[in-house]
């Protein structure tokens, strides 16, 4: 039975709670029509645990931003939790240990420490290994999946580890796949067994799966920092793994949650929260430049008018792009690459929207409903730039684009992760003409649902623009 005054939601069975009433393939319909039964804060039982869903722009921002020291917790003692020993920053909870560590991170993805090479510089470099795949695909078509994932998976090690990785390295394999295992578990029943029967965790079922991949991964990666230990020279760093042994060095013993264990985590948290993310935006971005003829074409209007007699473009040169920058937001709006953000959880009791909260309850920011909200968009429902342009053609972003979420918990990796976007979707773009087969039927933008959502496979036509 819900608690007082708590938020509205289907009756649940017990044990199960509503899973059964679930579309657990893909949710994101039932949670539509949840939200159109009981309004922008309702809660759903998965298995005993009440979980509250927050909806619209509105709901999220007053729970995410103006109640920030009520919702930017996570919940704790979960698979994932229990799997990673709560050492990343993803899952770690709102406390001073995540706080040190979101910042050390901020500061140095900012180029503060990383070394000689910039943050542009490590992109652009991944950038011309992608300008090869695309080449070999000249006249023929291309099927982008791997190449995005690794451009995106290579960048993030670029940062960390100063090093990248071929396209069919043992390494990054075994890594991926680990990756790709345990996004399937998070987003699937097992996960939601575990966490809602305490009394099976220690039997031999399939979530014991996400266990050993994380161990593995943290073995490798464990093996790499050694690898960087021997050859480093301290106050000179050449990448994150270096700028976290130098803090290490600087803080000796003064009690703080740094220590060269956490760095394990921290660095494979950077990884899977950098790759799919990324790689599926591109994803979806090439598809519908692929699609729209006319779009894709004025974006290279641009870019050659803006670009003329340069050899490369800069991230600085999204300033005198309006139209280009539209687009990637556009794209970013569409894509809706993270449905339901990560999960919070309320810090203390609380109430919002006049409900009541109780402290430790699960929170589910649904941003699904802001990147499509009726009266915040242009044209909500359609693949149109428009939404970012204002009558004179100049780039505005409305408050309702939040695919990073908003709040103390906002994206670590926004900065990165528009910087990439923007330099590989131009650098392509100028190079390249992307058309649809003619013999590949009417595309199908329907996304594949997971805790990232994906696009369908597709192939498209590569063409060389004339320079
Ligand atoms: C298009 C690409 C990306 C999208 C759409 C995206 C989206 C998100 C979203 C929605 C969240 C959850 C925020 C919340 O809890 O309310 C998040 C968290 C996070 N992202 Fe990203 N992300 C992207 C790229 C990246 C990259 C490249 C990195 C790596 C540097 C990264 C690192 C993180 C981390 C570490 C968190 C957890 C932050 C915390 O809990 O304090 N993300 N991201």
């Amino acid at each position: 039975r819900r608690p007082k005054n708590f938020p509205p939601g289907p009756t649940g069975l017990p044990l199960v709670g509503s899973l059964l009433s679930l579309n657990l393939e893909n949710p994101l319909q039932d949670f539509d029509r949840l939200r159109r039964t009981h309004g922008n804060v309702f809660s759903v039982y998965f298995g005993s645990e009440p979980v509250v869903f927050l909806n619209g722009m509105q709901t999220i921002k007053e729970a995410l931003v103006t109640k920030a020291a009520d919702f930017s917790g996570r919940p704790q003692d979960k698979l994932f939790n229990i799997a990673t020993g709560n050492k990343g920053v993803i899952l770690s909870d709102y406390g001073p240990s995540w706080k040190e560590h979101r910042r050390f991170a901020l500061m140095t993805l900012r180029n503060f420490g990383l070394g000689k090479k910039s943050m542009e510089e490590r992109i652009l470099g991944e950038i011309q290994y992608t300008i090869k795949t695309v080449e070999n695909s000249i006249g023929k078509l291309l099927s982008p999946q791997v190449m995005f994932h690794n451009a995106a998976s290579n960048i993030i090690c670029q940062v960390l580890f100063g090093t990248r990785y071929d396209y069919d390295d043992e390494l990054i394999r075994v890594i991926v796949n680990c990756f790709t295992e345990n996004l399937k578990i998070a987003n699937g029943p097992w996960q939601t067994l575990y966490d809602s029967i305490p009394m099976i965790r220690n039997l031999p079922l399939p979530f014991q799966k996400a266990f050993e991949n994380i161990k593995t991964c943290e073995n490798i990666t464990l093996r790499l920092i050694n690898e960087h230990k021997k050859t480093r020279v301290p106050g000179q760093p050449r990448h994150f793994v270096d700028c976290y042994l130098d803090e290490l060095d600087k803080r000796g013993n003064d009690g703080s949650s740094f220590s060269e264990d956490r760095l394990v985590m921290y660095a494979l948290d950077l990884h899977v929260a950098g790759t799919d993310t990324t790689s599926n935006t591109l994803l979806t971005g090439f598809l519908y430049l692929s699609t729209h003829p006319h779009i894709q074409e004025r974006c290279q209007q641009e870019i050659d008018q803006v670009l003329e007699g340069k050899d490369c473009v800069s991230y600085d040169d999204r300033n005198n792009m309006p139209y280009m920058q539209a687009v990637i937001h556009e794209v970013q709006r569409v894509s809706n690459t993270v449905p339901l953000s990560v999960p919070h959880c309320a810090i203390r009791d609380t109430e919002l929207k006049g409900y009541f909260i109780p402290r430790g309850t699960m929170i589910i920011p649904n941003l699904t409903t802001v990147m499509n909200e009726e009266g915040q968009w242009k044209f909500p429902n359609e693949f149109n730039p428009e939404n970012f342009l204002n009558d004179q053609g100049e780039f505005v972003k409305p408050e309702a684009f939040m695919p990073f979420s908003a709040g103390p918990r906002v994206c670590l990796g926004e900065g990165l992760a528009r910087m990439e976007l923007f330099l590989i979707t131009v650098t392509l773009l100028r190079k390249f003409k992307f058309t649809w087969p003619e013999d590949a039927g009417e595309p199908d933008y329907t996304p594949v649902y997971g805790v990232t959502l994906t696009p369908k496979p597709y192939k498209m036509k590569v063409q060389l623009r004339a320079s």
